[in-house]
Order: structure tokens, then sequence, then C-alpha cells
């Protein structure tokens, strides 16, 4: 397989997804097989290096600077930044170290595909920024944390790793966010990139749902995405369902995110397409997803890495409830324990089948059907019991 998509790759065939993931798990057990203890040290701390300088560019707008098809010297760079030249030298080197940046000459600089993908505000780049400053701070504290509260699970709303990183352990992630409308608007962007690494969409066929509405038009709520945030998993959804009417889908997610939502549905692209506009056309419902369900009788509740509310009077009987979330096996797959891990910080957990067995049955549902993509990622099918 290495050697095919090594012939591809010098055609200049472009991988599907599929086949990229598949080539870059292939590629990263070789290392691991090459690795000795030292060189993962050395890569990891190369990496947090590399995270900072990008975050450090996207924040001093560098990678704008840098002019797309042509070159900059360090010096006209470090002018219009307003920076040291010493110091934009310096970290400019360490991403042409890591093939992020291309250096030509001993002065000057320019881009190569991937610092390109960090001069639009496009969700890799809102990905990079919260994983650098959601992320990272809460990481960084674990072991204050674990020395202030023993080393006990951190489940709870409150206590959480994050908020104890922001010096307000007694208030939930929720609260906290709801501070920082700038930090939640990139968190939305973010998770619309992620649904690339995670394509839940593509693993249920919602043609079916498509085919009802032609034959009972009412007015019948087809899908309802419940915490759906900016509504790129709706889009998603319609995309891939030819005749599927918007207008009996709903978007529910709290009301300061449906705000947020209603500005970057167009899901932070220079040039929304036509898609991107005309999931606007879905109902945008504001709630709280712990309290009562708003939508009746809905064909499918959709939730999408939320926790699993109870949908109880509001399901019709032949109501379905999807879940999609990260399933993992045991051990799970390397994104899924990394998932795992980040999730901690804000009180959550990945769980493996038998998890979402027993949280299905305290909802009132049975878990009837199950697809797996790659990297534990799973569709449920629930039914009320
Ligand atoms: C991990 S994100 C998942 C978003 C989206 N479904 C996806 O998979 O990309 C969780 C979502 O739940 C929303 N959320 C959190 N608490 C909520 C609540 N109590 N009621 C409604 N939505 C909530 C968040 O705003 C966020 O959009």
């Amino acid at each position: 397989m290495l050697t095919d998509a090594a012939k591809g790759l010098r055609r200049g065939t472009s991988a599907s997804p599929e086949q990229h993931a598949g080539l870059v798990e292939i590629l990263k057990r070789v290392v691991e097989l090459v690795h000795g203890p030292r060189d993962d040290i050395m890569d990891t701390m190369t990496g947090f290096c590399q995270i900072a300088v990008i975050r450090l560019f996207i924040k001093w707008k560098v990678f704008e600077k840098i002019p797309v098809a042509g070159i900059i010297s360090y010096k006209e760079l470090a002018a219009v930044v307003g920076a040291d030249v010493s110091l934009i030298t310096r970290l400019c080197w360490l991403l042409v170290a890591t093939g992020v940046l291309r250096q030509e000459g001993p002065h000057r600089v320019a881009h190569t595909k991937k610092s390109e993908a960090y001069t639009t505000v496009a969700p890799l780049r809102a990905q990079l920024q919260m994983g650098f400053d959601e992320y990272m701070p809460p990481i960084l504290a674990m072991p204050r944390y674990f020395d202030a509260y023993g080393l006990k699970e951190p489940t709870g709303k409150l206590h959480s790793v994050k908020a104890f990183a922001e010096g307000e352990p007694e208030i939930s992630v929720t609260d906290l966010m709801n501070r920082h409308s700038k930090r939640v608007a990139t968190m939305l962007l973010a998770l619309s990139a992620m649904e690339k690494m995670y394509p839940h969409s593509g693993l249920y066929d919602f043609s079916w749902v498509a085919a009802r509405a032609a034959e009972s038009p009412g007015d019948r709520p087809l899908i309802v995405d419940v915490g759906g945030g900016n509504g790129h998993t709706l889009r998603a959804i319609y995309n891939d369902t030819p005749g599927l009417p918007i207008s009996r889908c709903v978007l529910e997610d709290l009301p300061e995110v449906i705000e947020v939502a209603k500005t970057t549905a167009d899901n932070g692209r220079q040039r929304p397409t036509t898609a991107d506009k005309e999931v606007l056309g879905a109902r945008l419902v504001g709630m709280d997803f712990f309290k009562e369900q708003p939508v009746k009788g809905a064909l499918i509740y959709h939730t999408l890495r939320c926790d699993l509310e109870a949908f109880g009077d509001a399901m019709a009987p032949d109501s379905k409830v999807l879940v999609g979330e990260i399933v993992m096996s045991n051990p799970p797959a390397q994104s899924a324990a990394m998932m795992d891990m980040l999730l901690g910080t804000i009180g959550g957990k990945e769980r493996t089948i038998e998890g979402f067995h027993d949280i299905a049955g305290r909802a009132g549902l049975q878990i009837t059907a199950v697809s797996r993509g790659p990297r534990d990622v799973v569709i449920m099918e629930c039914e009320k019991v």
C-alpha cells in the first residue's frame, strides 16, 4: 500500500480522506518501529515549540504578511510585523526546520502548502488555536491539579482541570466559556474542521429520511441536530442527502451558540457555498439539552459528540435517536485515546460500547444498530425501549 500511495503521490494523484488516513496510519506505525524513546521525546518537544510559534504567528498575522506566491526577506517581514529581525528569523527557523515554511538563500522565506493553510480564518487555523488556547493550559496544570485533588478521575462539572487551570475551579466549563464569545466562536470553527477528521455524516445513510419526507409532506420535523454547534454536521448531512427539505430540519444548541451560529454558519470560508447559506433555512432553536426537548415528534434526534440526553416524551413511537460518538475499542485507537485525554480536562470522557449500552438504558433507549468507521468513530441508532 505504501508503494502504491508513493507512486500515486509521484503522479500527482490526490488521495481520498480515507486513503490519506490509511497512509498516515502506516507511516506512523513505521516511525513507531524505528524510533527509540529519545526520538519520541525530541519529536514531542519539537511539536510543542512548533505549535507555540504557529500560535504566535497567527496572533501577530505573520503568515498573512508572507506573499502567497513569492518570497520575503526576514528584514522586510520583521518590519511589517513590527518585530525584531532576530526574533522573527529565529521563530521562522523553527518552522523552516520542521518543513512548515521554506527558506531561500540565507535571508528569505516563503510559504509551503502547510503554512498557507494558516493564512485564512479557516477551520484548520481555529483547530490549532483551540488546541493551544483551550487544551494546553489544563494539560500543563495537571501535575498541580492532581496534587490538589488527589489521584482521582476528574469527572464532575465543577473542579474540572480546565477551570482549575484558569483559577476558577468553582465554576463549570460552560459558565467559564460563556464569558468568552470569541473563544466559543473559535471552538465552533475548530469543531467543523474536526468533522472532516471524524466524518460521522458519511457513516449513516439518511436517504430514507428524504424518501419519507417526499411521501408525507406535512411539517413533521425530520432531523433535529441537538448540540449541533454552527450547523456543520447538518450541512454535511444536507449535502449528502438529495431531496432533504432543510426547512424541516432543526439546529439546536445553547441560545448564545445559536446566536454565534447565525453569523458563522458560512463555516468561516471565504467563499461560502450554496449549502453553507441554505443551512440557515433550517429552524435554529436556542435550548438547553438538560431540560425538556422543545421539538416534539421528530423522525430523528441526532446528537454528535454531546452528552446523551433523555429525549423522553419528545419522541414519537417511531422516532429514532442517532448518537455519533467515539466509541473506544480496547485498547483504543490513538486519536480516540488523545480525545479522551482532552475531554478529561473538561470533566468528560470517551466511552466503550458497554458504557453506551448503560447510558442508553438509563435514557430509556436501546441501541438497535451500530455503524463503525475508522478511528473508533461510531454511529449508534437507538429506539425507545
Ligand atoms: C463537543 S460539541 C459538539 C458539537 C457538534 N455536535 C459536533 O459534533 O461538532 C458540544 C456541543 O454541545 C453544545 N452544548 C453544551 N451544553 C449544552 C446544553 N446544555 N444545551 C444545548 N447545547 C449544549 C455546545 O455548545 C457544543 O456545540
